[in-house]
């Protein structure tokens, strides 16, 4: 068994989250305490407009790397703070920041400087968790999946996660432990960036604005129209993929166009093609924070949804800890994806392990021949 420090940062950019996590890659002994480190607002629209950049963005754009280094301190200074609760870890799994997913395009890019985080800690980082499937041919994500099934190793299946983040994914765990996924379409990002333009708040606080709201059924019907929504699963998207529907809701007003956005994401949820209907859906990420959304997923869904918090999981720290469940699992060679998980064409691993500075571990030759 190995103590790894999981960090993500997610599509929100809504910070940094470290979760400390005790497992071999295949099993979880035990979860240890976890943190968020929020990003200040300055940084949050400086990475906000590295997004909208990105598809034209050269690697070395100063610009880029300003950000980058900043969001690597922020990790830096996440791992310290997680430390000084355990101080005894053996590495960490580094998901970084995603700027750019266009799988389509072989290439998938999450920013994040793995060398400078490992130098500043002195720990193994394993990092890249995406570039193989995808470089295969596959969606590179989600990957939190083989995480959720091992989580959900004595719940009797079929049962759905399904995370709210800034994009939303679903992991199907079948009766004969079977996993399915996708990113069945928006998450909180469209209701972010809508309530940040008419309120100046990072999200819309407790649903607050589309509760006052009432949904331009056209409008959801017209988004819903996107070819994303016809595809067969296994399929994933970028933060971007649905920037236009801000257009589209711009002559609302800020209640309608917020209650609009959120139908939007609940009905995306509601369509998502999965192999069997589950009996029950257990949310996580920072949506199932927002009201608006839970009642209307239990209002479309039509099957029992409760939180992932009811079976004992800390639902916002659960893509952190994946992340460090997922580097022990790269050191060992076991699968990150799965064909009926990313569509790539066979189970894959992935990861890349960066010990700058450090002689490698000598327990790293030992896990890996495990
Ligand atoms: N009280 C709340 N009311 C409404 N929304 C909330 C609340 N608390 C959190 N959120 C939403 O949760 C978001 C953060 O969710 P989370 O941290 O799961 O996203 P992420 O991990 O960045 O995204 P992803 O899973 O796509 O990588 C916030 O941006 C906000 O939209
Ligand atoms: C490319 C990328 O960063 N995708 C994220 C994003 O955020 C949610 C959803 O879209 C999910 O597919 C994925 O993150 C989680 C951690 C995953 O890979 O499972």
């Amino acid at each position: 068994m190995l103590t790894a420090i999981g960090l993500m940062s997610g599509t929100s950019l809504d910070g940094v989250d470290a979760a400390i996590v005790r497992t071999d890659g295949e099993r979880i002994a035990a979860f240890g305490p976890a943190l968020s480190l929020p990003y200040g607002a300055a940084l949050r629209q400086r990475a906000r407009k590295i997004l909208d950049r990105a598809p034209t963005l050269h690697p070395d754009d100063p610009e880029l790397k300003a950000v980058e280094h900043e969001i690597t301190r922020h990790h830096i200074d996440a791992v310290r703070q997680v430390r000084a609760l355990v101080p005894d870890i053996d590495l960490i799994g580094f998901h970084g920041q995603t700027i750019l997913h266009a799988p389509q395009r072989r290439l998938t890019w999450q920013t994040g400087d793995a060398a400078l985080l490992s130098r500043a800690t002195g720990l193994a980082v394993v990092h890249d968790f995406r570039s193989a499937d995808v470089a295969a041919g596959g969606e590179g994500a989600p990957l939190v999946p083989w995480f959720h099934a091992a989580l959900l190793h004595d719940v009797p299946g079929p049962v759905a996660v399904l995370n709210i983040g800034g994009v939303a994914n679903v992991t199907l765990v079948g009766a004969d432990g079977s996993i399915h996924a996708c990113d069945t379409g928006p998450g909180n990002a469209l209701l972010d960036d809508w309530a940040f333009r008419h309120t100046g708040t990072a999200c819309d606080v407790d649903g607050r604005l589309a509760r006052a709201g009432t949904v331009n059924r056209a409008m959801v019907a017209q988004l819903l129209a996107d070819p994303y929504f016809a595809r067969p699963a296994p399929k994933s998207l970028d933060r971007q993929t649905f920037a236009a529907a801000l257009g589209l809701v711009s002559t609302c007003s800020p209640a309608d166009g917020a209650a609009t956005l959120a139908a939007f994401t609940i009905e995306a949820i509601r369509r998502t093609p999965l192999p069997v209907r589950p009996t029950r859906w257990y949310v996580c990420g920072g949506g199932r924070h927002n009201p608006v959304l839970m009642q209307g997923l239990r209002a479309a869904l039509g099957t029992p949804v409760g939180t992932v918090d009811e079976l004992g999981w800390n639902g916002d720290a659960l893509e952190a800890q994946c992340f460090g469940f997922l580097a022990a699992r790269s050191l060992r060679g076991l699968p990150l994806s799965a064909p009926t998980i990313t569509g790539g064409p066979e189970n894959l691993s992935g990861g890349r392990l960066t010990c700058a500075g450090l002689s490698v571990p000598s327990w790293i030759s030992t896990v890996m021949e495990k």
